[in-house]
């Protein structure tokens, strides 16, 4: 199996199972989540959605390149964007806090997953970034448009998109990316996160959660993923982006 959704106390923790390929995404990982989210949407007593890494090099490390680079038209690249971007709305949507627990470097897609849920729990020793400009792409699953609508400064948020590389835990805490940093255990480190939250009652944050939810439609979300996802789909198509992809792959042969 390439992921593991197994409850945890009051919630509920989708892994991504891929540590050989640090956690990339590919189609199986992507319907995994999609049907985790929707049995966590129709879980009344769900009080949080965890995603978190196997392993402890890489919470996740993007699409999976051995299987995307076959996508080469801007045809081909919009359907596989557009399928997780849609993932991702539904993530950031759901009715409960989500919380991304980064035990691994978030890079790529995978910095896009993190940005898509409501808290960052990030180890203090990873790097995390959104690495898609070293591919002459852009972003392409809705992670700039996530992380524009949620941070409070539009010229850090740019930055770490024009820059591409990958920041250390204490840049981000600094950035406003990550919630909070943490050292040991990653699990010891998410109940330290939810215990205070626990003492109020589920509905007062399926209230705040709406509230967030509101804020996301009002901003148009939906259409601005979707505008995303054909500029990165456009930039796909390139030769440039094809050859950054080959040379990462063929790296160690
Ligand atoms: C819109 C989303 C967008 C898209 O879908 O195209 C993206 O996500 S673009 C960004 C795609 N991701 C990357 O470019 C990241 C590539 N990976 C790395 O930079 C590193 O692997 C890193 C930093 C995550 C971890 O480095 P480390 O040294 O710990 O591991 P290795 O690089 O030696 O990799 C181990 C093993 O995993 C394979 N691998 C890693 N990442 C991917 C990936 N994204 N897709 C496919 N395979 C991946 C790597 O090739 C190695 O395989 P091996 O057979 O052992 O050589």
């Amino acid at each position: 199996m390439v992921y593991r959704f197994e409850k945890w106390g009051s919630g509920a923790v989708f892994t991504i199972d891929r540590p050989e390929k640090r956690n990339a995404i590919n189609d199986e990982v992507m319907d995994a989540l999609s049907d985790a989210i929707k049995a966590a949407g129709d879980d009344e007593s769900l009080r949080y959605f965890v995603i978190t890494g196997e392993g402890r090099s890489a919470f996740c490390s993007g699409g999976d390149l051995s299987e995307f680079h076959k996508l080469r038209t801007e045809e081909d690249a919009a359907p596989m964007l557009g399928k997780m971007a849609d993932i991702l709305l539904r993530l950031a949507l759901l009715p409960v806090p989500v919380i991304a627990l980064v035990d691994g470097h978030a890079v790529g897609g995978g910095c896009e997953i993190a940005t898509a849920c409501d808290f960052r729990i990030v180890r203090e020793d990873v790097r995390c970034g959104f690495i898609q400009g070293t591919l002459a792409i852009t972003t392409g699953w809705g992670g700039a448009t996530h992380l524009l609508h949620k941070t409070g400064r539009q010229d850090t948020a740019l930055r770490m998109l024009m820059e591409a590389t990958p920041k250390r835990a204490p840049e981000l805490l600094e950035a406003g990316w990550a919630t909070e940093l943490y050292t040991g255990d990653k699990f010891a480190a998410l109940s330290r996160f939810t215990e205070p939250m626990e003492r109020v009652h589920p509905s007062v944050h399926r209230a705040y959660k709406q509230a967030a939810v509101r804020r996301y439609i009002a901003g148009g979300l939906p259409e601005r993923v979707r505008e995303e996802v054909s500029a990165c789909a456009k930039l796909w198509a390139a030769d440039v982006h094809h050859e950054a992809v080959d040379r990462f792959l063929n790296k160690k042969k």
